[in-house]
């Protein structure tokens, strides 16, 4: 995070879904180095307070609330927490996902509500919980979506996170259009395959799989965490601040794949 100007978030409050594992533990150590305060919300206690811990350790500051991005009542507490405790949010991102591999022929209807709630409307409810504070108080504020390249050009064996991406990709440029007026920015990350704890887990089980989608990554290797941090922290600076209702793939060119022939 070098290229990055030390203390750039400096007296900023930065809210990251999902803080506990993965991309969004990854953004949460990054924007603890650059001076923000760090607040992290998911369910499991255990994962957050490792990641608070260890941006304290490093001389941070964090802090952090259990919630489940589909509760709307507790969404709803928890922001009205953060005004409370730290003075509100300047950044929010909205990492926390679901997901897991299935034919869309064998999936629950259950399964497929369960995905678009987490992505879809965790990621509206906690935007919405955020951003009418911000339009009440005249307050500028900076969204980041994680989005995924599977919103585009279909998502085989992923029917209800494709369709929950898409979902936000047009959320975003909705919320962009409504609320830029008052200074609030709103963008997408879409990042291709990433190697995390809950990917892992549910999606790259096969060794066999993921040699041939990394085989057909233009730049040879799947996204990494650090490359949506280098990507977020651009949209949530000053850096980005003409960027409103942007997706930016990041994928090493993986979308494009097919045009090889
Ligand atoms: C280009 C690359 C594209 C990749 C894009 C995106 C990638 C990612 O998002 S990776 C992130 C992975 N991390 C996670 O998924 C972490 C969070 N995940 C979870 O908590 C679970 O996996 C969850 C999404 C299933 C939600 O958990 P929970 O709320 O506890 O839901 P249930 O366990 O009660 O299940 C609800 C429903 O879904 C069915 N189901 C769950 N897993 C599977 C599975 N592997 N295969 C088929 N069906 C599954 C489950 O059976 C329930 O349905 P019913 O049985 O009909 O009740
Ligand atoms: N890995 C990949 O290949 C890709 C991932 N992405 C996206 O990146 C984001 C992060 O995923 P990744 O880091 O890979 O996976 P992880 O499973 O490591 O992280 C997901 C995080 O979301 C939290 N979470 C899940 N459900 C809820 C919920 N209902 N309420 C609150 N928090 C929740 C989890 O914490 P807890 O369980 O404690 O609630 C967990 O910390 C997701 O939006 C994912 O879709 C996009 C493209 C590719």
């Amino acid at each position: 995070m070098n290229v990055f100007q030390a203390g750039l978030f400096e007296g900023k409050v930065v809210l990251i879904t999902g803080g506990g594992t993965g991309i969004g533990r990854a953004l949460a150590l990054a924007f603890g180095e650059l001076g923000a305060m760090v607040v992290i919300a998911a369910r499991r206690e255990g994962p957050l307070s490792g990641v608070v811990k260890t941006i304290e350790d490093r001389g941070g500051r964090a802090c952090m609330y259990t919630l489940d991005v589909r509760d709307e009542a507790r969404v709803e507490e928890v922001v009205r927490g953060i005004w409370q405790d730290v003075g509100g949010v300047d950044v929010l991102v909205n990492n926390a996902g679901g997901n897991f591999m299935s034919p869309a022929v064998a999936m629950s209807a259950h399964g497929f509500r369960t995905v678009l709630d987490i992505n879809l409307v965790g990621t509206f409810l906690m935007s919405q919980a955020v951003g009418r504070r911000w339009l009440d108080e005249g307050r500028e504020g900076s969204i980041v979506n994680i989005s995924a390249t599977n919103a585009e050009y279909g998502s085989p064996l992923m029917a209800h996170s494709g369709a929950s991406k898409a979902g936000i990709n047009n959320l975003t440029q909705t919320l962009a259009v409504e609320w830029g007026g008052t200074g609030v920015r709103v963008n997408a990350v879409l990042p291709g395959p990433v190697r995390t704890e809950g990917s892992d887990e549910r999606l790259w089980t096969d060794a066999a799989l993921v040699e041939r989608v990394e085989e057909g990554i233009p730049l040879g290797r799947f996204t990494t965490p650090r490359d949506v941090v280098g990507v977020v922290v651009f949209l949530a600076s000053e850096a980005g601040a003409f960027l409103t209702g942007s997706l930016i793939a990041l994928d090493g060119g993986e979308r494009l794949r097919s045009l090889i022939f």
